[in-house]
């Protein structure tokens, strides 16, 4: 009987004990071992479910048993949730978490104790929720160069966008709305600013590249800037926007990448990614463009991905899943502002064709959109240049006295 821990009763924690228990029969059938969850760790107490006997609140009760060979942590943030993994790995126990804070944060320290100890270490859950995302990239695309990932990878921000700019809601509404369904993290500022997708595209970049990618390396912008108007634009221009996180290797063996709502063509496989859903597109050698599609985030859809993992971790308790990556070097992200991107830039402008004229002057040819209503302003899209060439041109704007409104990446997927 393999004894297993889980630490956390949440949203995640709870899907957990519901998916595992609803299907016991066919998942220890599938993982060739008996299994047991025998403790749930949380600080609060569960008296009205079915096996509130399992609750602790003392971590090395856990520790301490040595029948417990799989740790599930689903606590969320990095403390104690770091201390508490690192103690597991030591003590040579399997752990599988869906934390992507400490996944980004710790990884290459963790996966090297994970390496040394012998067990294993997985987080298929910390990016992308349900989807399978992780395990294809290390495993069934593992004979490609990964030349690019992009996508939707954060299923509040996308949950938001969804409801403000299909049904009218109101933002606050809509993101009190996916922090009810469990979407949301504990500090919602890491969705809307766009610090979660952040640090999936960090865990993404770390495993189909081999070397660590800290989270603040990476250029990251949210979605409250986002107004009515910017959606107008992006529809008249023929798209939609989302926020896209991704990350590219450079010729010179840097990596670029970014966190950014952009402006996405209609055509674009990531614009029908709508509501809590993520898309995630990778680009191999020799496969070409594949794209990964499914609930990114909430109770049931994480539970079916942590569950997965335990099942992996015990068929996997003698030969280890080898998953590995170098730690962090400096320069190893390349600076944002030297890779060419096309800009959508509003400008307040009460004359356009002579605002027009200035912007030619300083950015060359630049391609007009017009949204029907909106009134006082021009609107652009810049060549593609390197974005610090697009930044200065945009500072001299301003110091002819024009207002930038908004600025908005062209991508694209
Ligand atoms: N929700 C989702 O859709 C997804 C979440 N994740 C990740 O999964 C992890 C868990 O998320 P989620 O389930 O939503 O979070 P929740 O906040 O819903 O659950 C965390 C649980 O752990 C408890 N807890 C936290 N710290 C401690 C501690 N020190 N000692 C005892 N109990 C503790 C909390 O108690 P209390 O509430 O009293 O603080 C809470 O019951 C996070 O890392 C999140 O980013 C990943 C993919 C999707
Ligand atoms: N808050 C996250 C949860 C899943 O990772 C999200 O909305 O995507």
């Amino acid at each position: 009987m393999i004894a297993i821990a889980v630490l956390g009763h949440g949203t995640v924690g709870s899907g957990v004990l519901e998916v595992f228990n609803k299907n016991h029969e066919s998942i220890i059938q599938k993982a060739g071992e008996d299994m047991e969850i025998r403790y749930v760790l949380d600080r609060r107490d569960f008296p009205d479910v079915p096996y509130h006997d399992k609750f602790v609140k003392d971590f090395d009760v856990i520790l301490n048993d040595p029948e417990v060979r799989v740790v599930v942590e689903v606590l969320g943030g990095l403390n104690p949730a770091y201390d508490f993994v690192r103690r597991c790995l030591e003590a040579g126990k399997n752990v599988v978490t869906s934390n992507k804070e400490l996944v980004a944060a710790k990884g290459a320290e963790l996966l090297a104790i994970a390496r040394e100890k012998n067990v294993n270490f997985l987080f298929e859950a910390s990016v992308g929720g349900g989807i399978p995302i992780l395990r294809p990239l290390s495993q069934c695309l593992s004979a490609n160069q990964i030349v690019e990932i992009a996508g939707i990878l954060n299923g509040t921000t996308n949950f938001i966008l969804t409801k403000m700019f299909r049904e009218g809601m109101a933002f606050a509404d809509a993101l009190a709305l996916a922090q009810q369904l469990g979407y949301a993290e504990r500090d919602p500022s890491a969705d809307v600013e766009g610090g979660d997708a952040c640090r999936k595209v960090c865990i993404l970049a770390s495993l189909a590249y081999g070397r660590h990618v800290n989270p603040e390396d990476v250029h990251t912008e949210g979605i409250t800037h986002i107004t009515a108007e910017d959606v107008r634009y992006a529809d008249a221009w023929g798209g939609v926007i989302k926020l896209i996180g991704r990350v590219k290797k450079l010729e010179d063996g840097r990596l670029f990448a970014m966190v950014s709502p952009a402006f996405i063509s209609r055509e674009s496989q990531l614009a029908t990614v709508d509501d809590v859903f993520n898309g995630i597109l990778v680009r191999g050698d020799a496969l070409g463009d594949v794209v990964f599609y499914g609930r990114g985030a909430g109770k049931l859809p994480t539970a079916s991905a942590v569950v997965a993992d335990v099942i992996d971790a015990v068929k996997h308790l003698k030969a280890r899943k080898y998953i590995f990556w170098e730690p962090a070097k400096d320069g190893y992200v390349c600076d944002y502002l030297e890779v060419p991107a096309a800009m959508f830039v509003r400008i307040a402008a009460r004359n356009r064709a002579e605002a027009l004229r200035s912007v030619h002057g300083l950015l060359g040819s630049v391609t007009e959109v017009v949204a029907p209503g909106v009134e006082n302003e021009a609107a652009f899209i810049t060549p593609t240049l390197p974005e610090g060439e697009i930044a200065r041109a945009l500072q001299a704007l301003q110091a002819l006295d024009y207002t930038i409104l908004s600025t908005i990446r062209v991508l694209d997927y």
